[in-house]
């Protein structure tokens, strides 16, 4: 863990204290579990259904969301080859040598899993349910909450998200996992029996009552902007650009820009056509996965092997973590090639909204 200054709103036991208490999940593959056809089931959910002038900083950002979504190459028209086309397809089977699809690299996974206990962390949006225009109908279907509750059986799993952690249990409903909210500025484990006391971790706390007036301010001054929408999630805001027009990006940017000003213990980043705003401190879903691994007695350990399947630009914190590591596999939602530090991908159908 980090020596950064951590506070929390409840109780948190030490890692320490959670490795040494009756952990949640057994800590070694039950013989009879089979775990890997459920994560083959829940990797095959993950394809069929996630288908879902200005100033320096603005100009970033606004650029930043426009690749956050690029729109796949489009097949070339029957007989007419274009050059633009081979290209694209060309860079498109570079990337899939350099990322092979999880599907397709089962065998090797399987290998890669022996005598391991696996831990599966797992982005909500754009991962577990589609992309859509309203962030609050971004529902999972029962196919993919049945795969992940099936997954959640054999294997410790964590949603982990930048959604308010509340909010991101409302659509999943499965009481037995993790949850690390807010970026994973807001982890909490499952109710534990025998008189433990759940994992949980805020290591953001202090800065709540910004978080909230900047969610006020910036819905306030943004809302003559049509389609602009600001999510409280807690521990960050999220500024959605998806349902404004393009026209008036650098507008919606500039307003936030200028919020930002006054709050310069605040720092932007960017998913999904939106901008995230959130804490200085350096906390980010990396961090709270190395978290959750300690927390459940793998600080140190070569017998764990950390799976992260994620979409978005945040996740990619957390990739970075499991190649330094050398430990653990980072499978990237994405149908366009992109720069990750994931090893595998998994297609993304029907991003019917980008
Ligand atoms: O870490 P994640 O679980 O991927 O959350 C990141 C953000 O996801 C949500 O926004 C994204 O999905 C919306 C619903 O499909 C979509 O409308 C939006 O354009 C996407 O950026 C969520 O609403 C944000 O608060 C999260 O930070």
């Amino acid at each position: 863990m980090t020596k950064q200054r951590v506070t929390t709103a409840e109780a948190v036991p030490p890692a320490a204290a959670a490795r040494n208490s009756s952990p949640v999940y057994p800590c070694t593959r039950p013989r009879s579990a089979p775990v890997l056809p459920l994560g083959k089931k829940l990797l095959k959910q993950l394809e069929a259904s996630a288908a879902g002038t200005s100033s320096g900083i603005v100009s970033t950002w606004v650029e930043a969301l426009r690749a956050s979504s690029p729109q796949p190459a489009r097949p070339p028209p029957p007989l007419v080859p274009s050059a633009a086309n081979a290209g694209a397809d060309n860079r498109r089977s570079t990337w899939m040598m350099e990322h092979p699809s999880a599907l397709g690299m089962f065998d090797e996974i399987a290998n890669l899993s022996e005598g391991k206990q696996i831990v599966m962390f797992l982005d909500y949006d754009g991962t577990l349910s589609p992309i859509v225009d309203d962030p609050e109908r971004a529902f999972m279907s029962e196919a993919m909450r049945a795969a992940v509750r099936d997954v959640a059986r054999y294997l410790p799993t964590v949603i982990v998200t930048g959604r308010c952690r509340q909010k991101v249990y409302s659509f999943v409903r499965l009481a037995e996992l993790y949850y690390a909210g807010s970026h994973g500025m807001d982890i909490k484990g499952p109710k534990c029996t025998r008189g433990m006391k759940s994992v949980l971790f805020q290591p953001a706390s202090e800065f709540l009552p910004i978080m909230d007036e900047v969610y006020r301010t910036l819905t306030e001054k943004t809302k003559s902007i049509p389609g602009a929408k600001v999510e409280n999630n807690k521990f960050c805001v999220s500024v959605h650009f998806r349902c404004v027009d393009e026209k008036r990006w650098v507008g919606l940017a500039k307003q936030v820009q200028a919020v930002l000003i006054g709050y310069p213990k605040l720092r932007v980043t960017h998913g999904r056509k939106v901008l995230e705003v959130r804490p200085t401190i350096k906390w980010d879903k990396g961090k709270a996965l190395e978290f959750l691994l300690e927390s459940l007695g793998f600080a140190n350990s070569g017998d764990v092997l950390p799976v992260y399947i994620g979409d978005d630009q945040t996740d990619e914190d957390a990739f970075k973590v499991l190649r330094e590591r050398g430990q653990g596999l980072g499978i990237l939602v994405s149908k366009v090639p992109r720069d990750t530090n994931a090893t595998y991908s998994l297609q993304e159908p029907s991003e019917a909204s980008t």
